[in-house]
């Protein structure tokens, strides 16, 4: 089944390759970042950063920085100690320090910040001020943080211990007694470290409060610019910051990833600063400040478990994880799921027993637990499971795919509830993995290894059968901070017939002035073309949640849909008064409404426009526009099969993908360009962490990675070529049949590589390699099993 095209191009609905409206700005230079923004006036401010990840602050001097020539002023947190602003609370109820007044926790914290005419004096003065430490015994370990002797971090909060929380879902006295009565167990170690999203625009802002009118506006790269608003409205309201005076504006975003959904303490610094001083304040993050103390993601130390008969049918999941959250729990996740949605981790099998438990610890490194690329802990449960299976199938001497085939939710099981309480929506696994299987020649693979393994020579098949969950809502179980996690639009038809439709998302590279017009173009037949879209500016957009865990098209895409129906409703009433019929008369077709065996009597949408604003039916409002606000009835479940081919270097354990094939399902298809360029954009921020991304730290909590010589990422040289498939089974509940995809690729392609790797060390005893996969690791392994 492929998406169905009912527009012509010059409409441009679903299913079109529509170039994308705003590369022209992009790639004409005109593209409008935070940075670009220049203010009158505007001051410019910088950071002091701590070189130990647990220290003691005995004094901090600037009076050398404050006599030189420029610099206006330096906050430390004392400053902020007498607004009660040095503390902010973090999205998962924890807290966070905007500026310490007492102890830093991890090596890049902010100490003070400068603010000065020039962004050069700015630096300047950083290194003009003496900060005076003790050194503190770091924790850097999270099995050494539950070590009763550990030195506790957060006795601010009271703690006598570094736990911050215990999280269980499923069934454990089912999960027992199916291990206990298995034929066969497989028990695995997988480790999923610590990476960063390293978005091509670093974070940054610019806050302008004018004292005048008592307003405060902020340029800010963040996804989500209405959560900002009322977040700062409920930290800053007794300093007089209430939510009619706050401006929030998310101008171009380079990149978000899910790293630019937290609020960092330089956010916040910089809106203080800009309120004391009357004046506007700009920050920009420079490349090592935002690789070694943004948001992390990752950095789960899993055990799992599976129980399968001896014919391979799994009949029992059991997970075990810690999760190392640096010294404050700043995860951006909904808030009543504190691991995310890790929960997942059944992936697409139909398990009947399992049972999950995470525990969070504090240490001393940065805070985080962003969704990089990934909705909320789903690729740390994908790479679980697919792992799992292929260890088990390499225990009972089976092909992978013969044992995915095997355990496989069916297609007619949807809606499927799984063993940790998701009800998926729809899917067709076995089709995609067969689609995957003949488009790289699975078997004539299989064979070609058989023949090479007897040359001794090293090639590997490796497998990911992924399932996502992404689009969150439904608000009755999603909330940030409360706030509830729908999604809106607000279309308006002007009388020419072209239009212009805001949203509560917020694109960061993804396409969205584009797709989001072709909704509206598919529902309307105003060409995409006429249709404006705009995002960001909370003084305009309606309220939304933001762009992250793929949700923009599963909600805000719905509320498009949803607007421009509403809209088509009231249409239809003036296309009866010009036409002289009743409603029930009409029929529709992409943009015109015709009188039923008439097909010559119609109106365009275009003269209904304007007939709304010139010649509308007598009683009947003025005015052709909808507001929508979408409440997802469940979330979406994309899913895929992914097959990689590598072949080992014996000499340098260099590992090269010779093909990888993907197929992706997200239900209808909006835009198949867009959709292929998220697929090859997110297969390569999967391909990274498998192969090359990894923050590191030393034993005294000193990043080892700090810089892109140390931390690597894959350029186009490295990438390999990604050859992309699709299958298309539409969600159910969703008004167009979408579901997201942005994240899919990343989420589903570290396991294929891993997979690939493992299978082709496997006759030497190799069961599991942790990523990323280095040619070192691989050099190792083949020394140490004798393989060279
Ligand atoms: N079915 C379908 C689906 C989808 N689509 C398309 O595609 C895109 C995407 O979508 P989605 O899935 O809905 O998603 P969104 O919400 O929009 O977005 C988000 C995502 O997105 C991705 N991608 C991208 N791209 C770019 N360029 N940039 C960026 O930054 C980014 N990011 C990443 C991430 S990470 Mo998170 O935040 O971690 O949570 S989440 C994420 C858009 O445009 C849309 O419209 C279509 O067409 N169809
Ligand atoms: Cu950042």
């Amino acid at each position: 089944m492929e998406t169905e095209v009912r527009t012509p191009p010059t409409i441009c609905g679903m299913g079109h390759r529509m170039k994308r409206k705003e590369d022209a700005r992009f790639l004409f230079g005109k593209g409008r970042y935070v940075d670009d923004i220049k203010l009158p006036g505007m001051l410019y401010m910088d950071i002091v950063r701590s070189p130990f990840a647990h220290a003691r602050i005995k004094s901090i001097n600037a009076e050398r920085a404050l006599a030189m020539d420029g610099v206006v002023a330096v906050i430390t947190g004392k400053d902020l100690e007498k607004y009660n602003l040095h503390w902010m609370p973090t999205l998962m109820g924890d807290t966070q320090m905007v500026l310490p007044t007492d102890r830093v926790m991890y090596q890049a914290q902010e100490v003070a910040a400068v603010i000065a005419t020039d962004r050069y004096i700015a630096a300047d003065a950083v290194e003009a001020i003496e900060v005076e430490y003790e050194p503190l015994e770091p924790v850097v370990d999270p099995f050494r943080a539950l070590e009763p002797d550990a030195p506790v971090l957060r006795t601010d909060k009271g703690k006598t211990d570094n736990h911050i929380w215990h999280w269980e879902v499923g069934d454990r006295e089912a999960t027992e007694r199916a291990f206990q009565e298995a034929d066969v167990v497989v028990k695995q170690q997988i480790y999923i470290p610590r990476i960063h999203v390293a978005s091509i625009e670093t974070c940054g802002c610019i806050a302008d409060y004018n004292p005048a009118e008592g307003k405060l506006t902020v340029y800010m790269t963040t996804q989500a610019p209405h959560v900002v608003r009322t977040a700062l409205a409920l930290v800053a309201g007794h300093v007089g910051l209430s939510e009619e005076k706050i401006r929030v504006i998310s101008p171009d975003i380079g990149g978000g990833f899910g790293g630019k959904v937290p609020t960092y303490p330089g956010y916040v610094i910089a809106i203080a600063a800009s309120v004391l001083l009357g004046k506007p304040v700009k920050w920009i993050e420079d490349r090592s400040e935002n690789l070694q103390a943004d948001s992390f993601a990752r950095d789960y130390h899993i055990t799992a478990e599976l129980a399968a008969t001896k014919d391979g049918k799994i009949t029992a999941l059991r997970i075990k994880t810690l999760a190392d959250h640096g010294y404050t729990d700043a995860a951006a996740n909904p808030s009543k799921f504190p691991a995310g949605l890790f929960s997942i981790c059944t992936g697409s099998y139909d398990i009947k027993h399992a049972f999950v438990e995470v525990d969070a610890v504090y240490t001393n490194k940065p805070p985080g637990g962003v969704a990089y690329r990934c909705s909320f802990r789903v690729t740390e449960a994908v790479h679980a499971i697919e792992r799992m299976v292929d260890v088990l199938a390499q225990k009972l001497g089976m092909d992978p795919a013969e044992l995915r085939f095997r355990n496989f939710v069916q297609p007619d099981q949807f809606p499927y509830k799984s063993a940790l309480g998701w009800e998926y929506d729809s899917g067709n696994y076995p089709a995609a993995l067969r689609k995957a299987m003949d488009l790289i020649g699975y078997e004539e693979l299989r064979r070609e290894q058989a023949e090479r393994r007897a040359r001794g020579e090293l090639i590997g098949i490796g497998i990911s059968s992924f399932t996502e969950i992404v689009g969150a809502g439904p608000s009755r179980h999603f909330d940030i901070l409360g706030i509830k996690m729908f999604d809106s639009c607000e279309l308006r038809i002007h009388p020419t017939g072209k239009a212009i439709a805001r949203f509560g998302t917020k694109s960061q590279g993804q396409g969205h002035e584009t797709t989001y017009a072709q909704i509206i173009a598919e529902e309307l037949g105003i060409p995409a073309a006429h249709v404006q879209v705009e995002e960001g500016d909370t003084d305009t957009a309606p309220y939304g949640l933001g762009t992250y865990a793929s949700r923009s098209t599963p909600t805000a895409g719905a509320a498009a849909a949803m607007a421009a129906r509403k809209v088509r409703e009231k249409a239809r009433k003036i296309a009866a008064y010009l036409l002289e019929v009743s409603e029930e008369d009409l029929e529709w077709e992409p943009g015109v409404f015709r009188v039923k065996g008439a097909p010559d009597k119609s109106v365009t949408i275009q003269e209904i426009a304007f007939a709304a604003y010139t010649n509308h039916p007598p009683g009947m409002e003025a005015g052709l526009e909808a507001v929508h606000y979408y409440d997802p009835p469940n979330l979406t479940f994309p899913f895929g099969s992914y097959i990689c081919v590598v072949d080992i270097d014996k000499g340098t354990g260099q590992v090269k993908i010779r093909r990888f094939v993907a197929v992706d399902d997200c239900g209808h298809v909006i835009n198949p360009m867009i959709v292929e360029g998220q697929i090859h954009g997110g297969l390569t921020m999967g391909f990274a962490p498998a192969m090359m991304e990894e923050l590191v730290y030393d034993e005294e909590g000193n990043i080892l990675t700090g810089s892109f010589m140390d931390y690597l990422l894959p350029t186009a040289v490295e990438t390999p070529r990604w050859e992309t498939a699709r299958t298309v089974t539409p969600s159910p509940h969703h008004p167009l049949g979408a579901k997201g995809v942005g994240e899919s690729a990343t989420v589903g392609a570290p396991a294929a590589i891993v997979n690939a790797v493992v299978d082709a060390l496997s006759p030497y005893g190799v069961t599991h390699i942790d990523i990323p996969i280095t040619p070192y690791k691989v050099w190792k392994i083949l020394h140490e099993k004798g393989v060279v």
